[in-house]
């Protein structure tokens, strides 16, 4: 039963008193992070920043530092800026994943202005601009008392969400009027998600002329010893793809979860997907249609590395149609799943 608390009327600071922003709740949507050019340089401190974090290489940084400074860094920063510039937004000198977080951010924003006034929702990168420690200040600055984190991964890795979380809470280490903190807990299984990525997947199917023969569900990789040591990665993935083919009620034998994006020369999770690719062409399949929904965002990994690079590698090898089928991005049904999810975890807050 809800007690009845007596009302005080609001007294007057003193008059030295520090100036206080009204209170206000804020979001933080989280994704991974963006050089800030293609050039060598700006991929360079991106791929630094990234692959320095212990979360991501879990080797001893007396061995890797040496190896990513030396090698990895010499080399990758060309390669990939040439894959990053394939994908560029020239006009606003940003990449993909930037231009759809802060849409996915703006869109937001405009949902919640006349439902909740007194939300203020705001993104920021891992790696890269704008960095978390800087909008966090900046919501704390504004009056968010209590801040929600939502890491954008439906599937939770350390390599991914625990990094997002941690610079978050070393922010907050380093504040003596700490917000309260909230994060958002990772959706592989929730159904809005599911029906989103289904309802977005079938839009996208009925615009092809040609009917898939399999359907690859394509997930980042992760090194197969992070199963090992505890990581739920893998069977988050796979659920979501379970969940997935249930929802599209698509046969077993014509579906397939595959993992992409595979760095260094360790074993990563498996089936790989470029191998799987080669195979099926190999096979004689001709039509594949390939999604990726651990990505709220496409991004390199999606748009160079599958949409072109795996379409290539398909149509090279004998298949004749490739369908890539995008992300939610900041879809109408994309949004949806945002907007439920935020206030789903503002609970109470708002
Ligand atoms: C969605 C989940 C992701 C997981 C899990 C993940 C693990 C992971 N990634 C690397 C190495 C690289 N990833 C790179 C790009 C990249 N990775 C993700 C997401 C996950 N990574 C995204 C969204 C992106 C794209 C960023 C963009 O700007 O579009 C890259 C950089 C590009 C390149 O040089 O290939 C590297 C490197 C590791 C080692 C890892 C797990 C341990
Ligand atoms: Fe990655
Ligand atoms: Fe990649």
């Amino acid at each position: 039963m809800r007690r009845d608390v007596p009302v005080r009327a609001p007294r007057a600071l003193p008059a030295d008193h520090p100036v206080l922003a009204p209170r206000r709740v804020g979001v933080l949507l989280i994704n991974l992070g963006t050089p800030e050019g293609t050039d060598y340089w700006s991929v360079r401190r991106y791929l630094s920043q990234f692959l320095s974090d212990r979360r991501v290489v879990e080797l001893t940084p007396l061995l890797w530092q040496p190896i990513l400074q030396g090698i990895v860094l010499s080399r990758r920063p060309t390669k990939s800026g040439e894959a990053y510039a394939s994908i560029w937004d020239k006009e606003r000198n940003e990449s993909p994943l930037r231009a759809i977080t802060r849409r996915q951010a703006e869109g937001l924003a405009a949902r919640f202005a006349e439902i909740h006034p007194d939300l203020e929702v705001d993104w920021a990168m891992r790696y890269g601009q704008p960095s978390i420690p800087a909008r966090l200040q900046a919501l704390q600055e504004c009056g968010c008392e209590r801040i929600l984190l939502l890491p954008l991964y439906p599937q939770y890795s350390a390599a991914t969400t625990a990094t997002a979380c941690d610079e978050a809470f070393r922010w907050a280490m380093r504040q003596r009027w700490q917000p309260s903190l909230r994060v958002g807990a990772p959706y592989y299984d929730d159904p809005r998600y599911i029906e989103a990525l289904g309802r977005s997947m079938l839009a996208s199917l009925e615009t092809l002329a040609w009917e898939p023969e399999r359907l690859l569900v394509s997930f980042h990789g992760m090194p197969r010893e992070t199963l090992d040591k505890g990581d739920p990665y893998h069977c988050h993935c796979q659920k979501t793809g379970r969940l997935l083919r249930d929802w599209l009620d698509w046969p077993e034998e014509r579906f397939q979860v595959v993992f992409q994006s595979r760095f260094g020369p360790k074993e990563w999770l498996q089936p790989y997907a470029d191998a799987t690719v080669a195979a099926l062409a190999a096979e004689g399949v001709k039509r594949l249609a390939i999604v990726s929904p651990g990505f709220a965002a496409d991004c390199l990994e999606t748009l160079e590395e599958l949409a072109i690079g795996l379409k290539e590698s398909f149509l090279r090898g004998g298949g004749s149609d490739f369908a890539y089928l995008p992300c939610l991005n900041d879809s109408p049904g994309g949004l949806d799943l945002l907007q439920d999810l935020v206030e789903q975890e503002l609970a109470g807050w708002l």
